[in-house]
């Protein structure tokens, strides 16, 4: 895909995988990346470093919690403003946490799906977008499983379905012409690294 000139949603963009492809989209010329995170520090630090390398104008932070219908709405409502269309949607925000397994859900699924139909809603040629991409961050735990991370690895399972079943109806759908696709990225670093004493304590109290 030519990213010149495109604009992109980014969420979970402060820091880690998010960050990374934030930086990717700016390099390859998009013309403004929309940050929407709820590490507001984190936020700020990631887009005024950006600020300095690439240009000022193109990229921006917007506190925005992904499991809020009408945040996120702003968000999207905002960046179409800001920067006159929104063409890409990286879907990307989301935790490793077994012991909050509930809002895991919420974000890492729940959220997603919602924030897939509102980003059609506004990319989508029916509503009088350009049409779009849509990436989902699902996890080689939703392929496979993942015994100390079992929530998780539901959650990101639900995520290759969704976005499979999906992709089929958008792309016959004709008058959308929103493309969606789905990363099943192994593994680097989270950010952060409370993560790992929560699969630490999570394997000890299920073998007592
Ligand atoms: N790191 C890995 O090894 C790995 C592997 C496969 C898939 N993934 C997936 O990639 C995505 C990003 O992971 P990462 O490693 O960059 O994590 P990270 O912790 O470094 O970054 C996640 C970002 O999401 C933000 N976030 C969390 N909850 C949010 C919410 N409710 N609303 C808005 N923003 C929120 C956090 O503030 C953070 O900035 C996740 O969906 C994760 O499941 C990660
Ligand atoms: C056991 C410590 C693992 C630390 C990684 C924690 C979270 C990683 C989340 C990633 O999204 C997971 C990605 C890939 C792992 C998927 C399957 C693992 C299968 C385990 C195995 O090889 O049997």
């Amino acid at each position: 895909m030519d990213i010149s000139g495109k604009v992109a949603i980014v969420t979970g963009g402060a820091q880690g995988i998010g960050r990374a492809v934030t930086e990717c989209l700016l390099k390859k010329g998009a013309r403004g990346v929309t940050i929407a995170d709820v590490h507001e520090q984190k936020g700020q630090e990631t887009v005024n470093e950006f600020s300095q390398q690439y240009d000022n104008e193109r990229v921006t932070f917007m506190y925005a919690d992904v499991t809020l219908k009408s945040q996120m709405e702003d968000v999207f409502r905002k960046t179409k403003t800001t920067f006159g269309r929104v063409d890409i949607f990286i879907c990307n925000a989301g935790i490793c946490n077994e012991y909050e397994w509930e809002r895991m859900v919420d974000i890492n699924f729940t959220s997603t799906i919602r924030n897939t139909y509102l980003a059609v809603e506004y990319m989508g040629t029916k509503n009088g977008g350009n049409g779009g991409v849509i990436i989902i961050n699902s996890s080689t735990a939703g392929l496979t499983q993942f015994p100390v991370l079992p929530v998780y690895s539901a959650a990101k399972s639900g995520l290759v379905g969704f976005a499979r079943s999906v992709a089929v109806r958008q792309i016959i759908d004709t008058k959308c012409s929103v493309r969606i696709g789905i990363l099943a990225g192994y593994s680097s670093l989270f950010s952060s690294i409370g993560f790992l004493l929560d699969i630490y304590v999570y394997e000890h109290l299920t073998c007592q």
